[in-house]
C-alpha cells in the first residue's frame, strides 16, 4: 500500500494548495522547526484515521485565516484509490471514498493503514493505561472497523451505568441489569480481539527485539484484565463478566462509578523478566518501543496482506547509529515511510526523496 499523491488546501499551516507526489519508498520532510512537517503527518493520518496524530478539533486543523479545509489522496492498494476530507465553507464534513459520500470519519477505518512512531510513543511505557488501550484500539480499529463500533457500544453502555449509578432515577437496578448484560456481550468480543492481536504482536516483538539487543533481551507483553486468567475464561467469558458486574455492583453503588472492565485493562511490558516502565533505561525503553511499532508494521501484513505506512515523526535522529541502520533494513523495498527530520542525514537519507518545508511550503 502506498499513497502516490497527497494534496492540502488550507490544512493548519499548508495555506495554499500543495500537491506532493510521493515515492513508494522513504520519503523525507526535511526542514526547520516549526515549518508544517509533522502536519504532513497529520494530513496523512488524518486520511487514515479520520482524526489527527494528537485528535485535535477541527478548527484547530484549518489555516487560521481561512474557514474550510480539504485534503486527498490517491493511493495503491491492488488497486487504484482516492480519498477526500475535510471540512467546507457550511461547516459540514467532506468524506469521500473513491468518490462516494460516507456520514461518519470512522468510514475510512481499513483504507490507509498507518504505523506511527514519534517521540511521544515513549508514553506508551511511562504513561498512563489510557495510552496503551488507545494504542492497541487504534491499530484492532485499522484492522477491523467492526472492532472500532464496539468500542463505541461498550462506551456509551459505560456512560449510561455511569450516569444511572450518579443519578439513580426509579427502577435503575433494572436498568442495571440490563447495562451489565450488554457490557459483557460486548466485552466478550472486545477481549477475544484484543487478546487475540496481543498474542499475535508479542511473538513478532520479541523476535524483533532479541535482533535489536543481540539475542540479550527477551521482551515479554502481557494482557494484564479485569478478567483473571482471561484465555482460560474464553469458552464462557460472556457469563463470568456478567457475574464479575454483578459482584462490583455493592461496590459500584457505594462510589457511585464502575469499578471494573476493560476500560481499565492494561498492557505490560517485561525486558528479561523486569517491568520495562520501572526498571529499565530511556535506550532500552526506545528499544521496545522500536520492536512494538516494527512488530505492528509485520502484523499488518499477515493480517491484511500488505504493509501499512509508516509515519516516522522526529524520532530518526533520536535512534541511534545501529537501530536506525536496522530500521531502514526493515522497511526497505517493501513499506512506504515518510520522515521528519531538522537535518538531512546524508549518509543513512541521502538515497530518498526529500521535501524541503518552510513556512508550509514545499521548497
Ligand atoms: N490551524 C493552523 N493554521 C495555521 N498554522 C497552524 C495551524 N495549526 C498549527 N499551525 C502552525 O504550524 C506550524 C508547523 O507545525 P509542525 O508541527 O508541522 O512543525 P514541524 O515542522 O513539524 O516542527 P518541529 O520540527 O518543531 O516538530 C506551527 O508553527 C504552528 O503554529
Amino acid at each position: 500500500m502506498y499513497i502516490n499523491k497527497l494534496t492540502l488546501d488550507n490544512f493548519r499551516n499548508f495555506k495554499n494548495k500543495t500537491v506532493l507526489n510521493l515515492e513508494n519508498s522513504v520519503n523525507v520532510f526535511v526542514g526547520d522547526n516549526a515549518q508544517g512537517k509533522t502536519n504532513l503527518l497529520e494530513a496523512i493520518h488524518f486520511l487514515a484515521l479520520g482524526k489527527s496524530i494528537t485528535n485535535q478539533k477541527k478548527d484547530e486543523l484549518i489555516h487560521w485565516d481561512k474557514d474550510y479545509f480539504y485534503i486527498t489522496c490517491t493511493y495503491y492498494n491492488s488497486k487504484s484509490n482516492k480519498i477526500e476530507v475535510g471540512y467546507n465553507q457550511d461547516n459540514r464534513k467532506i468524506i469521500k471514498i473513491n468518490s462516494v459520500e460516507q456520514k461518519k470519519y470512522s468510514s475510512l477505518l481499513g483504507n490507509i493503514n498507518v504505523v506511527i512512531f514519534s517521540p511521544d510513543d515513549l508514553l506508551l511505557i511511562k504513561g498512563s493505561p489510557s495510552l496503551r488501550r488507545n494504542f492497541l484500539d487504534q491499530e484492532i480499529s485499522q484492522l477491523s472497523p467492526y472492532y472500532n463500533n464496539l468500542m463505541t457500544n461498550y462506551k456509551k453502555v459505560l456512560f449510561n451505568r455511569n450516569k444511572i449509578l450518579k443519578e439513580r432515577p426509579h427502577h435503575f437496578m433494572e436498568t442495571l441489569d440490563i447495562y451489565d448484560k450488554q457490557l459483557a456481550g460486548f466485552s466478550e468480543e472486545i477481549l477475544v480481539k484484543r487478546i487475540d492481536i496481543i498474542s499475535k504482536l508479542k511473538i513478532l516483538a520479541r523476535l524483533t527485539h532479541r535482533k535489536l539487543t543481540d539475542n540479550t533481551e527477551n521482551l515479554e507483553i502481557k494482557y494484564a484484565s479485569f478478567v483473571d486468567n482471561l484465555e482460560q475464561k474464553i469458552p464462557e467469558l460472556k457469563v463470568h463478566i456478567y457475574e464479575l458486574f454483578k459482584q462490583s455492583r455493592e461496590k459500584d453503588l457505594y462510589t457511585r462509578q464502575t469499578n471494573i472492565g476493560l476500560h481499565r485493562d492494561d498492557i505490560e511490558f517485561y525486558v528479561n523478566g523486569k517491568d520495562v516502565k520501572k526498571y529499565c533505561s530511556q535506550g532500552q525503553q526506545r528499544t521496545t518501543i522500536l520492536s512494538l511499532k516494527l512488530a505492528e508494521i509485520e502484523m499488518f501484513m499477515s493480517q491484511r496482506g500488505t504493509y501499512p505506512i509508516l509515519l516516522l515523526d522526529d524520532v530518526f535522529s533520536e535512534l541511534d547509529y545501529k537501530r536506525r541502520s536496522f530500521l531502514l533494513k526493515a522497511i526497505k523495498d517493501k513499506v512506504q515511510t515518510f520522515i521528519t527530520t531538522t537535518e538531512k542525514e546524508q549518509e543513512l537519507l541521502g538515497a530518498f526523496k526529500v521535501f524541503n518545508i518552510k513556512n508550509g511550503m514545499i521548497k
